[in-house]
């Protein structure tokens, strides 16, 4: 059955509204087939036990979300979906009993609903061949595959016990495929191969899902620059890469993008031409950052909290302090390449851009002038600021937070110091299972709660190198009101 919603409406237009729609994929059964020999090419740094980042880790954050978004799937049943009779059927796409949220939404079920279209799978089916390498056979055994199955070949490469493609374990960061500007939908394009597949696949959703019709003509992607094709093997140029985890939408009229190891500056400008042509915002920032694995996307170094709050990794933006009693430290050891910059564009100004300092900087001018906020704004740091825990703490996505409405966000369990952090500027702090023990008896509610900071159970969901900023592409956010 397709997924159908009367209501679907796509507004995306800041990082802390009410959450009330977004994209999810969960943990498929690639994720649970990753070879030690690939991990770090399949931009995982370890292998993951898929038991646990499923059941003890992952439906926790279903359960949460629709707890906000969609209360009505899961008030009352939570004994129930999560006993071990009910084998997790409420959490597996494939299952008769899957949830079929329709604002929590699973990028599997769409994947699976458009390949029940005979056109589509003939050519998604070709798309996908052609990319990997397969055979004429393999995509004839393909086509005559059922929706569903083939939904799942698609994503874990398996048939079987046989791998025919690698699979694609990053689709879990669904921020990274794709994100929603307002009523637009700017799509990725990767710079990292692992990544490409899955973006063909929402490629495709995005363009035939019955879901997505009233915004066909809302969906900008990002073409390949003709130096590309001209360029002979023996050069280097810059290719032209946007992954949408380097893109915040911080307010219905301003976006910023990460120039890091997976947007490159071709990539931020193209997109920068698209936003403005298209009228979709008419202010861009554009936040260079370090092009290395720690900082691989934008919303790896900071996210927001509040209007007036923003999680962040301090040290990033310290000058390199020039130590005298060193001579040789004039010289840094900064590359200019991973020299942070910011720079800001508005449109039809675009030759006469403004500069920040740091970051702090542009985030109190994001909260004070973009958000209104008339309190003081608030830096809470990775680590609270001690070395080696704001660097550590980073690494395991102290700063990657989703907001599930202003001041209420979803976080990492292990990040004590952070934790710290926010404990001291006034945050509650919660385990996921104690909210939803309280949500569900009705000692808490979704609508009352606030300034809480709630823990995620996150040991095998941490390797895989992303929070939950990352593992959230969000459709529909309500006004900032109040
Ligand atoms: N928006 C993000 N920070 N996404 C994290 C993606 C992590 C994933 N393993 C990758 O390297 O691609």
């Amino acid at each position: 059955m397709i997924l159908k919603s009367e209501n679907f409406k796509i507004n995306n237009r800041s990082e802390i509204g009410d959450l009330r729609c977004l994209l999810i994929h969960s943990p498929d059964g690639g994720l649970g087939k990753v070879v030690p020999n690939k991990a770090q090419d399949w931009l995982f740094e370890d292998i993951v036990h898929l038991d646990t980042i499923r059941g003890k880790e992952y439906d926790y954050y279903v359960k949460v979300l629709l707890y906000f978004l969609d209360p009505d799937k899961i008030k009352g049943k939570l004994d129930a979906i999560s006993s071990a009779a009910a084998q997790r059927s409420f959490f597996k796409p494939d299952n008769a009993g899957f949830h079929n949220s329709n604002k929590v939404i699973e990028f599997q079920t769409l994947l699976a609903d458009i390949l029940t279209d005979q056109q589509t799978k003939e050519k998604l089916v070709a798309a996908v061949c052609a990319m990997e390498n397969g055979t004429y056979g393999l995509q004839k055994n393909l086509v005559d595959t059922d929706p569903v199955e083939l939904a799942k070949v698609f994503l874990s490469g398996f048939i079987g016990n046989q791998l025919i493609f690698a699979p694609v374990p990053n689709f879990i960061f669904s921020r990274d495929v794709g994100v929603a500007i307002n009523n637009y939908i700017l799509i990725s394009k990767p710079a990292k191969r692992a990544r490409l597949r899955e973006t063909l696949l929402v490629r495709y959703i995005f363009f035939n899902h019955p879901l997505f019709s009233a915004y066909r003509d809302k969906l900008i992607e990002i073409p390949e620059s003709m130096e590309q094709f001209l360029q002979t093997a023996d050069e280097s140029c810059e290719k032209t890469t946007l992954e949408c985890g380097d893109v915040m939408v911080v307010s219905d009229n301003h976006v910023l993008i990460g120039c890091s190891e997976r947007t490159s500056t071709l990539g931020a400008n193209a997109a920068i031409k698209l936003l403005f042509q298209n009228n979709v915002v008419e202010k861009v920032t554009i936040i260079k950052i370090p092009q290395k694995r720690n900082f691989m996307h934008l919303d790896t170094v900071f996210t927001q909290v509040k209007r007036n709050v923003w999680v962040l990794l301090k040290s990033l933006f310290d000058e390199e302090a020039v130590n005298p009693e060193n001579p040789i430290s004039h010289f840094g050891d900064l590359k200019p390449k991973d020299k942070p910059e910011i720079i800001q564009f508005t449109k039809g100004k675009t030759d006469i851009p403004r500069r920040f300092d740091n970051l702090e900087q542009l985030l109190d001018d994001i909260s004070r002038n973009d958000l209104h906020s008339t309190e003081a704004t608030q830096f809470i740091y990775s680590g609270h600021n001690q070395f080696p825990y704001d660097s550590r703490e980073q690494w395991t996505d102290s700063c990657n937070l989703l907001a599930l409405k202003e001041g209420v966000v979803l976080a990492y369990d292990r990040n004590d110091k952070t934790v710290e952090a926010f404990e001291q500027h006034g945050f509650e702090i919660i385990k996921v299972a104690d909210l939803l023990k309280k949500l569900e008896s009705g000692e808490l509610s979704t609508e009352t709660i606030k300034d809480t900071l709630i823990l995620m159970p996150s040991a095998e969901l941490s390797r895989a190198r992303g929070g939950f900023h990352c593992m959230s592409m969000p459709i529909y956010r309500d006004a900032i009101t109040g």
